[in-house]
């Protein structure tokens, strides 16, 4: 018989509370278990979630929650809170259609806090619980758990600064594993490097109590614990070069993050403190199932895949992705003009890099988890003469809107951008979704923007950007492309000029970017009960072909259908060219309507959302009628 689980009996943080640390040793290895036993059906982020597993259960001991607030940075990491907050049964669900987010995620629970996904957010929401918590005069303990690379990026630094110098009293969790997606990158990441091979300066207490008593009202609550938890402060210590410490946050000494023991010790002491404090945990990714430790990168994110040998079950590709295309493109452009640089944001493999990396290593730039800097530096480097390209997910980029605006658009740079993961992404939903950047790069004065339909197009529109003047965005979505034959050579496409791919004088249908395969699979529909529809490739969002929309106004209807949120979107462009032309022309706009969109299957989403070729063709008929 097997013995009961302890995981069984947990339904929430509080049932952690009779456990000892051995108990809570085994629970954490159960949790392992499921984590794993889930994933390898569902997919999911497996390395960074095992590598948290410890501090979870340690601190999760330690808190009233949900009334203390816990704020993941990323989310990516959460699933062993999501098992010791009432989510053990749903937890088979995640990331499926309908099923519970791979995110930490309000609506589902009461114990998370934000919406996660983006990463670095998370010490800004902190900085707003404990500022709440101030101003309301309660004493709930607000806990950030943030990744070394999410660390970095600017918008962590920006709450650093603002807490230290308020002394608000949150508690942050540093996990570091060395490791952003692949191995980390910066200047960050060295001096952490440099304090981990430094945790002997544990001997350097005198240097700590020294800097406490110097120090503001973080370090004197410390201080204020009364002996016994002075005594326990041997353990802790301040390395010299901490630079948070210079910034008023009490840190402690790299700690082992998979001994729960160390971390409930470190983690009771700076609780109880008032004002900010860092605890340096080390951890490492993929901790407790082999294939995870041996190959971190792969499991960041992994689909589904075999428990035993850790191998990706999935079915063979029919076309290569659209990342992989693009990776090539870029690094046949760099071959052809040395001024060609690339700039990624911590997605060297994930937008298709790596090759180009290894190709041209001085031409490739990586910032880590930096958007606004990608953006802000690619405009330097076209100003410096170069031509730089950024590659950055549509989501992601959203941080780095001003920077196109105002670094970018404003003196006409040649920059381009290259926005992966355009368009819905499956199981990552909402905060994955790359459904705005038509709009944030269409409402921009100088921006010109491509949305290649498929893959062969995507290589031309590369090079097409990379002839122009000035900022060009291009967009193309995550996975595999349509099958079409890659060209020997790319071609120049012309400036706002859109290609007919079906003719048909009942309706036209001007789609863009993979909507383009849709429409035409819903004219086929629409074919067979006697309604012949145009589907035009419209290629550009922005300038858009206004001939092209002149000439579908005189078939009498005019429908758009577009990957990314109508509010402001291509549609909309072309509704604005309609009534500039004066055309009295009924007119749909397909895309996605005002809300945010589910995780699940992108053909799943797709049918919801009436762009699939049925939902299309739906339209089309009842608009007719
Ligand atoms: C703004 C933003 N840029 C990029 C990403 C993609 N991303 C997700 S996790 C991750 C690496 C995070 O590394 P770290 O914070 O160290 O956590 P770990 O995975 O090592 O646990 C990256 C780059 C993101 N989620 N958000
Ligand atoms: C958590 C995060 O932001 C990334 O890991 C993201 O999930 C990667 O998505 P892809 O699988 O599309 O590369
Ligand atoms: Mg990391």
């Amino acid at each position: 018989m097997d013995m009961p689980r302890i995981l069984d009996a947990i339904s929430s943080p509080a049932d952690l509370k009779v456990l000892d640390n051995d108990e809570l040793a085994i629970l954490a290895r159960e949790i392992r278990q499921e984590i794993v036993a889930t994933t390898s059906v569902t997919g999911g982020h497996v390395a960074s979630s095992l590598g948290a597993v410890d501090i979870i259960v340690a601190l999760e001991s330690l808190l009233d929650m949900p009334r203390d607030r816990v704020v993941f940075d990323v989310g990516h990491q959460a699933y062993a809170h999501k098992l010791l907050t009432g989510r053990r049964e749903a937890f088979k669900t995640l990331r499926t259609y309908g099923g519970i987010s791979g995110f930490t995620k309000p609506h589902e629970s009461p114990y998370d806090v934000h919406y996660s996904g983006h990463a670095s957010d998370s010490l800004s929401i902190a900085t707003g619980l404990a500022k709440a918590r101030q101003l309301k005069g309660t004493d709930e303990k607000v806990v950030a758990l943030i990744g070394d690379a999410s660390l970095a990026g600017g918008m962590a630094f920006e709450a650093l600064n603002y807490m230290g110098n308020e002394q608000l009293p949150l508690v942050i969790i540093l996990n570091d594993n060395e490791m952003s997606i692949s191995r980390n990158v910066g200047a960050l990441m060295k001096h952490l490097g440099n304090l981990r091979a430094n945790s002997h300066y544990r001997e350097a207490r005198e240097g700590l109590q020294a800097a406490m008593e110097q120090g503001g009202p973080a370090a004197r609550g410390l201080l204020g614990f009364g002996k016994n938890m002075k005594e326990s402060l041997k353990q802790m210590v301040i390395p010299h070069t901490m630079i948070y410490e210079s910034l008023g946050i009490v840190c402690t000494h790299p700690v082992d993050g998979h001994n729960i023991a160390e971390l409930r010790d470190i983690l009771s002491l700076v609780l109880e403190m008032d004002g900010p404090a860092l605890v340096h945990v080390v951890t490492r990714k993929g901790e407790g199932y082999e294939p995870a430790r041996q190959d971190p990168e792969r499991f960041h994110g992994t689909g589904p895949y075999d428990i035993a040998t850790g191998k990706a079950v999935k079915k063979p590709a029919k076309a290569p992705s659209y990342t992989e295309v693009f990776g090539a493109a870029l690094a046949d452009e760099a071959a052809r003009d040395k001024d060609v640089v690339a700039i990624t944001a911590a997605m060297t493999g994930g937008t298709g890099l790596k090759d180009f990396a290894a190709e041209f290593p001085e031409r490739f730039v990586d910032v880590g988890i930096a958007e606004e800097q990608a953006i802000g530096m690619a405009a330097g480097l076209a100003s410096g003469g170069k031509k730089p390209v950024v590659a950055l997910y549509s989501t992601f980029m959203q941080r780095a809107v001003d920077q196109l605006i105002i670094d970018c658009a404003l003196p006409d740079a040649n920059v381009v951008l290259a926005f992966d993961r355009a368009g819905l992404v499956g199981d990552d939903g909402p905060t994955h979704h790359g459904v705005f950047d038509m709009v944030y790069s269409r409402m921009v004065p100088n921006v010109r923007v491509l949305a290649p339909s498929d893959e062969a197009e995507l290589v031309h529109a590369l090079h097409t950007a990379l002839s122009l003047p000035g900022p060009v965005t291009l967009r193309y979505p995550r996975g595999e492309a349509e099958g079409a034959c890659l060209p020997d050579a790319p071609e120049l496409l012309e400036v706002g000029k859109a290609r007919v791919v079906r003719e048909g004088g009942d309706a036209a249908l001007l789609a863009f970017g993979r909507m383009v395969g849709c429409a035409r699979a819903a004219a086929d529909l629409l074919a067979a009960e006697g309604i012949e529809c145009r589907v035009v490739d419209m290629r550009w969002v922005k300038p858009l072909d206004e001939e092209a929309i002149a000439a579908a106004a005189a078939t009498g209807l005019v429908v758009t259908v577009e990957e990314g949120v109508i509010a402001g979107g291509a549609g909309q462009g072309v509704l604005e060219v309609l009534a500039r032309l004066g055309a009295q022309v009924p007119a749909i706009t397909l895309g996605i309507p005002d809300q945010f969109v589910g995780q699940g299957p992108v053909g799943r989403l797709f049918a919801d959302l009436g762009l699939d070729a049925e939902g299309i063709a739906a339209a089309v008929r009842a608009k007719l009628k």
